[in-house]
């Protein structure tokens, strides 16, 4: 048995141009080659802000969507071809529910366990009561929040191997995410794999063990959380009391993000503080101090490279792909 549960290679995702032809959306690659790796046994987050193309690459993973370009394998198999019997081994979680709003909860549930053959069964009245769900409500008149209940059940109810989670707190309020991140942990310590979903790192940090940044359909960064919180850096702020040029900060090993106001200096440090403290000591120091920045900051500055999604469909538009 392979040690790796989701290998995505060079995924490319073209969507057509949809609607009739005067208000027709242009042609758009959502996805640019992305590659992914997520191994056995381990909560891997998958972030990235609204549009970056997460629920594109899910959907592919799930055979929900064909890839224009790039290869898919999932515990082994190629969900093309795999057929239902893969599908029994997943918990899927998609980004946005549609169920049949004439049921109750309970029989939403009861039904969406049979199109798996029954299996977990028994654990939905445990669950139900672990997030506080009615099972005989009707589903037309409940909440986002416990629409989402019952789609986070029927992702865990009959332990898959592997989950995959499409923005599954979406809508929980924050004593019902630390319940689903309990869940998570459970999943974990059974061997099952998990990769979920978030435009928030906050929300995966403390469950994930790596995480990849999507950003307008390719990854830009791929490692484990506490990498990332190594290169986060810290937020450095010294205080002069005689002359200082900023310039004098400029281009120093680690140092970045350079601003001086009055005697003021703040700057990002990523690494050793050596270079910055020795020109910092050719000065007058009259107070410093270093904060470690949080990742939420280094995930923003993924965020902030700017992107121009209108100039990206026309390309794609005008070379046809
Ligand atoms: N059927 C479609 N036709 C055309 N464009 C689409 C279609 N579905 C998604 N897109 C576009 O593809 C891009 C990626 O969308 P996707 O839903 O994968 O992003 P996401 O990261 O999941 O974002 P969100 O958090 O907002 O769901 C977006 O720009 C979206 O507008």
């Amino acid at each position: 048995m392979t040690d790796v549960a989701i290998r995505a290679e060079r995924l490319v995702k073209d969507y057509a141009g949809s609607g009739p032809p005067w208000k027709r959306t242009a042609p758009f690659r959502a996805l640019q080659g992305v590659d992914l790796e997520v191994r056995r046994g381990e909560v891997f987050g998958f972030l990235g802000p609204n549009g970056a193309g997460k629920s594109t690459t899910i959907r592919i993973l799930l055979d929900l969507l064909r890839p224009t370009a790039g290869r898919v394998e999932v515990l082994g198999r190629t969900p093309a071809t795999a057929g239902p019997s893969l599908r029994a081994r997943i918990g899927y979680l998609p980004g946005e529910l549609t169920m049949a709003g004439q049921r109750t909860a309970g029989e939403e549930l009861a039904y969406l366990v049979s199109l798996r053959g029954g299996a977990g069964r028994d654990a939905i009245a445990p669950l139900a009561e672990r997030f506080g769900l009615d099972l005989d409500r009707p589903i037309r008149g409940l909440s986002k929040g416990n629409k989402q209940k019952i789609g986070v059940i029927q992702a865990f109810v009959h332990a898959p191997e592997l989950l995959i989670l499409d923005e599954p707190t979406s809508g929980l309020d924050p004593l019902l995410q630390r319940e689903f991140l309990d869940l998570v942990r459970e999943a974990r310590d059974r061997g099952a794999t998990v990769l979920m979903s978030s435009h928030v790192l906050s929300e995966v940090e403390d469950v994930a063990g790596r995480v990849a940044i999507i950003r307008a359909g390719e990854i830009v960064d791929t490692d484990d959380v506490g990498t990332l919180r190594h290169h986060a850096g810290q937020q450095v702020v010294l205080h002069f009391g005689d002359h200082v040029a900023v310039e004098e900060f400029h281009g120093l090993p680690g140092v970045e993000d350079v601003r001086l106001d009055g005697g003021q200096l703040t700057c990002l440090l990523r690494g050793e503080p050596d270079a910055l403290l020795k020109v910092a000591a050719r000065h007058h120091v009259r107070g410093w101090s270093a904060q470690d920045r949080e990742l939420e900051d280094l995930f923003l500055d993924f965020y902030r490279l700017p992107v121009d999604p209108v100039a990206e469909r026309e390309e794609v538009a005008a070379h046809g792909r």
